[in-house]
């Protein structure tokens, strides 16, 4: 009998990517389906379509269900021994929708393993273009949710967040209020991670915790639907969304497709599917006292929590590993994406050069300061591009050199302060964990370790979310006899060393960070008065 192994997926901003592990938790197979490269017939860009309003971001479904025939189809050619896989759970990028047509259910059941599945769910979607994380069109959906539950504090106080414009609840409100006969269409409302589970389950998947709490819906202490925020979003809801899981469920065997398709086993369980953030929680092992900083399409700040206290900046998040506790996430919208164009306009649109740029300046960089928001900024709420010299003085550019240190710095100063104000303190045995795409580059996590005085470490791949669904795949078969993750992964690999803080970084950093934070109060959007120019 082939030897056990375990699935992990990540359906992400710009890729589908997908892990196998064996039973030693060594990361056997690894592979990825990149959308605007891979599936240019779809032409997005990063994986998604800006819509002429700037605010109205989507992704084409159909597209996502591309990626995972094409990624399959790799997969096999490859010889990959779909029969070891014994589980498999996944992720997806948080908050983004997907809005199935009455009657879907049938078509994701009796899938004919003879048909690519995009060919099979071509008009099972009410909506193709699905709202994502990167959407900022709500704000009057949120004004009205909060106005609803007794405003923004107590809605935090429920579900964890206050109203977000990409969360799912206030997406959901929109399409309801504009297209009431697209909503009466649907017959059941996924996440991008419970979509993607419900693919290789033939049939719909429930909604995680975790995940769940990316929504504005979820009471996030007693873990079931708010009756007062599904009442504000739409008539209906709770049936479209089904009932919420624990995020360690198994939610039942493969579905027959990939038996008679690829050759999985029919004993094969699909664990539940959960966000990325929330995977590589897993991924990486986080410990309490840890601080994760995800480096991807969007960059994030994670933390583990006993007992949170719901704010009006940030999320708090049942934990994906443990019901009994909490992870808080900030989200930072202009991550990758900001340091790619930065890179483009300066660098030549070469990494390495970019790197050349921010060992050729000096850390601080002579108290250049800049905020670098392409697009509508989450945290702190803010758009445009601010560059201040040593005075305090505005001037409109820098040397390109300082122009990339000004970024990388301002990127991971903001961190810090928004991560101090959520009560994180950095201590002398703080431990920061990496990962995400910009992982890879040491001068980056350079800037990171200096400005946080503390030592970056890094996995083996910086796919974490990929490596904590294989993580939990595997934790799912065994969670109802009451045996952690910490205990299902206790042989895999410890996070390594990657850079130490230069001496003398906190003396540096600790007044440009007190600067930063105040020339921030300038900068933060302000809808009746324009940023300062
Ligand atoms: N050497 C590098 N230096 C900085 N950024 C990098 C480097 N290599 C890749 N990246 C960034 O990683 C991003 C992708 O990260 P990833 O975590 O895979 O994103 P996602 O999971 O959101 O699709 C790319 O957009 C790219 O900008
Ligand atoms: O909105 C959030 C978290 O709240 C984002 O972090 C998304 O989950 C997208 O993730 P990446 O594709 O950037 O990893």
């Amino acid at each position: 009998m082939a030897a056990p192994c375990f699935l992990g997926w990540d359906f992400s901003t710009q890729q589908l990517k997908v892990i196998a592990i064996d039973e030693h938790l060594r990361v056997i197979y690894e592979d990825n389906v990149h959308f605007d490269k891979d599936l240019p017939e779809f032409k997005t860009q990063g994986g998604a379509y800006v819509h002429s309003d700037r605010l109205t971001v989507t992704s084409p479904v159909l597209m996502w269900v591309k990626a995972l025939d094409m990624i399959l189809e790799k997969m096999k050619s490859s010889g990959f021994n779909f029969t070891q896989v014994r589980a498999l759970s996944g992720a997806g990028q948080q908050h983004g929708s997907v809005y199935w047509k009455k009657g879907s259910i049938q078509t994701l059941k009796n899938a004919s393993p003879e048909l690519p599945l995009h060919q099979l769910l071509k008009a099972c979607f009410a909506v193709s273009n699905s709202p994502i994380w990167m959407d900022s069109s709500t704000a009057s959906q949120c004004s009205n949710l909060e106005k609803a539950v007794g405003g923004a504090q107590r809605l935090a106080a429920i579900t964890g967040s206050r109203a977000y414009e990409r969360f799912t609840g206030n997406q959901i409100a929109k399409i309801y209020s504009q297209n009431p006969e697209v909503y009466a269409q649907t017959e059941r409302i996924s996440l991008v991670s419970s979509f993607a589970a419900s693919l290789f389950l033939g049939a719909y998947a429930p909604i995680d915790y975790s995940d769940g709490s990316g929504m504005n819906l979820l009471q996030i202490w007693e873990k079931v639907w708010s009756a007062s925020c599904l009442d504000a979003c739409a008539p209906g809801l709770e049936e479209k969304l089904g009932s919420p899981v624990p995020s360690h469920s198994v939610l039942g065997s493969i579905s027959p497709y990939y038996i008679q398709r690829y050759g999985f086993s029919p004993d094969c369980k699909v664990v539940a599917f959960t966000g990325d953030n929330p995977a590589s929680l897993a991924g990486m092992r986080l410990q309490e006292g840890d601080i994760a900083i995800s480096l991807g399409t969007s960059d994030t700040l994670f933390l583990w929590i006993q007992e949170p206290t719901p704010a009006l900046e940030g999320h708090i998040l049942c934990n994906p590993v443990d019901s009994q506790t909490f992870m808080a996430l900030l989200c930072f919208k202009n991550g990758s994406l900001m340091r790619e164009r930065i890179r483009d306009d300066c660098a030549s649109g070469s990494w390495d050069e970019f790197s050349k740029a921010l060992s050729s300046t000096v850390a601080g960089n002579n108290g250049n300061l800049g905020f670098y928001f392409d697009v509508m900024e989450i945290t702190p709420e803010a758009v445009g591009i601010h560059r201040f010299n040593s005075d305090n003085q505005k001037v409109s550019d820098f040397p390109k050199e300082v122009e990339i240190r000004a970024l990388i710095e301002g990127q991971f100063m903001a961190k810090r302060i928004h991560a101090e104000k959520l009560g994180y303190k950095v201590m002398p045995r703080t431990r920061i964990l990496a990962t995400g795409g910009a992982s890879h580059n040491k001068k980056i996590l350079q800037v990171l370790s200096d400005v946080f005085n503390a030592p970056v470490y890094t996995i083996d791949t910086a796919n974490s979310a990929c490596l904590g669904s294989a993580y939990r795949a595997i934790h799912g078969l065994v969670a109802e006899t009451n045996v952690s993750l910490a205990d299902v992964v206790k042989l895999a690999p410890e996070p390594r060393l990657a850079v130490t803080p230069t001496t003398g970084a906190e003396e540096l950093y600790r007044p440009l960070l007190k600067r930063y934070a105040e020339l921030e109060q300038k900068v933060i959007y302000n809808p009746t008065s324009c940023p300062v120019k």
